[in-house]
């Protein structure tokens, strides 16, 4: 059981706060946990099913707050945007007009976020990131630039540096909620459900619900119209992290969207797309993209066995590539289950991701290689280089465990 550590009086002030306004906490606390920082722990023996957390719907922060709309953030730009904006704007006051303080008080700083998040690494390490890190990381710092461009004139007084902070609090810290039917008006709540919503309409900020950390398998969060909720998965030990799970992701999901990595995940996997795809004629692709089956390879690791799971589509492709088109249309129409096949496609696998094993050795020098120091900027430092050298070295581990099975 991981040590969970005294919380501090900023924590102890701000769950006043929050008790105060609309939530509602039954058996747990938060408590600082080494290399996770807050999280929530277990402060009795809980049951399954036990409610853990409770948040009103008029305790959540979103858009149709009037104290965002009073801002007149332009309409068009995203909720993310918008949320980001009015976080900076908060922040930046140091009022006592600004009722959010307590919350805020607790939230990581840049300087935690600078250690962990792939946005603040410098150039040599970003360059130094898997492939479907980079990919991840190229989307987001895509966002957050047109999120800037389009709202900087409506807040001269913030800067970009604050804008990016509390625009990676509303990445790291959201959730989904999509307000359905609410029963009555009330001036904390939108007013009207649009006809339409997208996931991207339905951030939200949830104190105490974001004090909880990600695992794999965890308590599922809920949400109705009358706010958010948490109840215990399993039953729970006193002195016990309680996790909830924030989705299936990927650890390169976390690492960019998050900044931290899973040692043990169900839901990682290795994507194949760049070793796979250059090997493709353009004819091939062609018929991929036609059948649906073009990109998206992955391989990952059995949770229980440890054995490799390669996808169906990666099954699908290799038959293209090694065998012909007939072979493939059989496999992809369901008509050849494919095993008489398979030994040849193993093989060929085998080398594809022996070359990528021997690169991957290349990269994993090269990262060990870097300098870091703790302090100064553009410099790397040693947080960020663990971070990358142990996702390189659970990407190795999938692929040689891979190589060694298909081979035996
Ligand atoms: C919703 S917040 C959870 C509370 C947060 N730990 C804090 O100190 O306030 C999400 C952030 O928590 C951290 N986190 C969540 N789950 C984690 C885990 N399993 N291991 C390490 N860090 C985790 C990451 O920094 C992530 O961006």
């Amino acid at each position: 059981m991981t040590t969970a550590l005294d919380p501090g009086e900023e924590h102890t002030r701000f769950v006043t706060w929050a008790e105060e306004n609309g939530v509602t906490i039954n058996g747990v606390a938060p408590a600082r946990f080494v290399g996770r920082g807050m999280g929530i722990v277990a402060a009795q023996d809980i049951k399954k099913g036990d409610r853990l957390v409770d948040v009103r719907n008029t305790s959540l922060v979103h858009i149709a707050l009037p104290s965002i709309k009073a801002l007149k953030l332009p309409e068009h730009t995203t909720v993310h945007g918008r949320l980001a904006a009015a976080l900076a704007l908060w922040y930046s006051d140091s009022s006592s007009k600004n009722e959010y303080k307590p919350w805020q008080d607790v939230w990581p700083s840049e300087a935690d976020f600078k250690h962990t998040m792939p946005l603040y690494y410098p150039p040599q390490l970003q360059s130094l990131l898997s492939p479907a890190a980079t990919k991840l990381l190229t989307t987001q710092r895509a966002n957050l630039e047109k999120d800037w461009a389009d709202l900087h004139t409506s807040i001269p007084s913030i800067s970009k540096e604050a804008f990016t902070y509390t625009w990676l609090i509303v990445n790291t810290r959201t959730f989904y909620w999509d307000y359905p039917d609410l029963p009555n008006a009330h001036p904390r709540l939108p007013r009207q459900r649009k006809a339409k919503l997208t996931a991207a309409d339905c951030y939200a900020m949830c104190p105490v619900m974001d004090y909880f950390n990600h695992s794999d398998v965890g308590c599922e969060p809920t949400h109705n119209s009358s706010g958010y909720s948490v109840s215990a998965d399993r039953a729970y030990t006193a002195g016990e992290e309680v996790s909830v799970s924030y989705g299936p992701h990927t650890n390169d999901f976390l690492l960019v969207e998050y900044g931290f990595l899973l040692e043990r995940n169900a839901n990682d996997s290795v994507p194949l797309d760049g070793l796979l795809l250059p090997l493709l004629s353009a004819e091939q692709s062609a018929a991929l993209k036609e059948d649906g089956f073009y990109g998206t390879y992955t391989l990952s690791s059995a949770s229980t066995t440890g054995s490799p799971v390669i996808c169906h589509r990666t099954q699908a492709v290799l038959r293209l590539i090694v065998l012909d088109s007939k072979r493939y249309a059989a496999f992809v129409g369901g008509d050849d289950d494919g095993s008489r096949d398979q030994a040849r496609l193993d093989s060929f696998l085998v080398g594809v991701l022996t070359r990528y094993s021997r690169h991957i050795v290349d990269v994993i020098e090269e990262v060990e290689e870097v300098q870091t120091r703790e302090e100064g900027e553009g410099v790397a430092q040693p947080a960020q280089k663990d971070s990358l050298l142990k996702r390189w070295k659970q990407i190795q581990s999938v692929v040689n465990a891979a190589i060694k099975h298909l081979e035996s």
